[in-house]
């Protein structure tokens, strides 16, 4: 671009993720540069590339701290709060996974079920009939109620709120542009704020593992990640824990709540499928609250919530690091070069989905991807952790939730995907609250969704 050269691009592809990535897809194909004739920023779409870079996590490494574009000191409380599973490679990464993982083990997240559906009980519960509401705000309320309730055993009022709103606040601030683009410690600029809320939220978290640590019994999963132990009897420091227990929280609460919201948002704007949906939960379930044994029986939900995610999944594009100089197929990289890939476009690739803008949760009855083709959790050695959490959540809640409402949208409302990475409605999800029998009513949706989103209906 003239001027400000390469940096537009960036600005574009931030301000915009989704639509930046389908023009490169578009116009390049399967691979893409930022600039033309550098390597320092590559996009790739196809499930072959995909493979390449998510087998071999040694070559493609994930943003550590010091890939990353926040700005943090060496022995400071941001450095500590930053570093989480997701930011850290190699063996170090390695042995804290093991032991993240044996605190996420299907088992124990399975006993988390009837934790969630009492917090869906109790939210559904309190809504009225005809309310209007945001639905992106309750649920992101509701999956925040979820992650301080399971991950840090604490009650979903009072301290868990003000814990759970503390841990957003820091969240926020530290991906905010504001932050990110002037790293300057000085009083009444954003950085200098990031500085004082983490030095809050390490002493807030630190005391909560001190708790803990002395409770020694507690079934949350940080209480099981202070008991876990590796090969040699060595478990997490509790400069560690800060770290995974921050980290455990983003990656849990946000994406669900994005995941939920797009999901409702499609059933309304398909209202024979959720006319099916309620039949098969009412049906199934009788209005109990569902059990995690019963989730089997209910497929349609398991291919909603499948193609919700393949639609419109809540992280749009991750990227990875080269380690050193790297060829990528036949292109040399340098070290240190950003490798993009993106779920969403590999997604809507026609060749592996048929009609891949329209939402046909059917297309599960005969559709199986490799993990390199469907990949809302990445993919390889580094996909998450907590899928198997996500999905349960998601199921417990829209089972709750669907068996007492039927939240239908004002006809002509107007919907716009946002979120840098994340994504979600940019002006939430507004709905109103109806009785779950009958047919919802037809609607019509304006906004920058109908360029990625089929409403014509499945094939025959
Ligand atoms: C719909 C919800 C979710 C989505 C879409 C999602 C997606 C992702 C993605 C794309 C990654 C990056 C993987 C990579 O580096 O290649 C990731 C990592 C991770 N996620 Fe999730 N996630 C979700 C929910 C959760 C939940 C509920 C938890 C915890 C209970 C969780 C825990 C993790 C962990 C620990 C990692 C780091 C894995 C590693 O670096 O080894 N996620 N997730």
């Amino acid at each position: 671009m003239p001027v400000i050269g390469h940096r537009g691009n960036f600005a574009r592809f931030a301000f915009d993720a989704v639509t930046y990535l389908r023009r490169l897809h578009e116009q390049y194909g399967e691979i893409a540069s930022l600039v033309r004739g550098r390597g320092d920023y590559v996009f790739v779409f196809s499930p072959r590339y995909n493979q390449i870079v998510l087998t071999e996590p040694a070559l493609y490494e994930n943003l550590d701290a010091a890939s990353s574009p926040v700005r943090m000191g060496e022995d400071s409380s941001l450095r500590r709060l930053y570093a989480g599973l997701t930011n850290m490679n190699g063996a170090q990464h390695r042995r804290q996974r093991k032991l993240m993982g044996a605190a996420l083990q299907r088992r124990h997240v399975e006993a988390y079920a009837p934790d969630i559906n009492a917090l869906a009980e109790r939210q559904f519960s309190g809504w009225r009939l005809g309310q209007r509401l945001d639905l992106l705000q309750e649920m992101r309320a509701l999956t925040m109620a979820v992650a301080v309730s399971t991950m840090l055993g604490l009650p979903p009022d009072n301290h868990g709120r003000q814990m759970g709103r503390l841990l957003q606040d820091w969240m926020d601030t530290v991906f905010s542009v504001r932050a990110l683009a002037l790293p300057v410690d000085l009083p009444g600029l954003p950085y200098h704020r990031l500085q004082l809320l983490s030095d809050r939220l390490e002493r807030a978290v630190r005391g909560l593992i001190d708790r803990r640590r002395a409770q020694s019994t507690g079934t949350d999963v940080l209480s099981r990640l202070i008991r876990a132990n590796d090969d040699e009897g060595r478990g997490l420091t509790d400069d560690e824990l800060i770290g995974q227990t921050t980290f455990l929280f983003i990656a849990g609460h946000a994406t669900t709540a994005s995941a939920l919201t797009w999901t409702i948002f499609l059933l309304c704007t398909h209202p024979g499928i959720m006319r099916d949906l309620v039949d098969e939960l009412t049906g199934t379930l009788r209005g109990d609250p569902p059990e995690v044994s019963r989730l089997q029986d209910l497929p349609l939900l398991d291919r909603v919530v499948k193609e919700s995610l393949r639609l419109l999944p809540p992280v749009m594009w991750w990227s990875k690091v080269a380690a050193g100089p790297v060829r990528l197929d036949r292109y040399p990289l340098p070290a240190g070069a950003h490798v993009v890939f993106s779920s969403y476009i590999t997604h809507r690739l026609p060749e592996l989905y048929r009609r891949p803008d329209v939402f046909w949760p059917d297309r599960w009855l005969s559709c199986d991807p490799t993990p390199y083709e469907y990949l809302p959790f990445s993919a390889g050695p580094r996909t998450c952790l907590g899928a198997g959490f996500a999905m349960m959540e998601m199921k417990l809640i829209l089972a709750a939730l669907l068996q007492r409402w039927r939240p239908e949208m004002p006809s002509g409302s107007r919907v716009d995907p946002g979120g840098l990475m994340v994504s979600q409605p940019k002006h939430g999800l507004p709905v109103t609250l109806a009785r779950t029998v009958g047919l919802a009513p037809e609607i019509e949706v304006s906004g920058s969704i109908r360029r990625v989103l089929d409403l014509t209906g499945a094939p025959g």
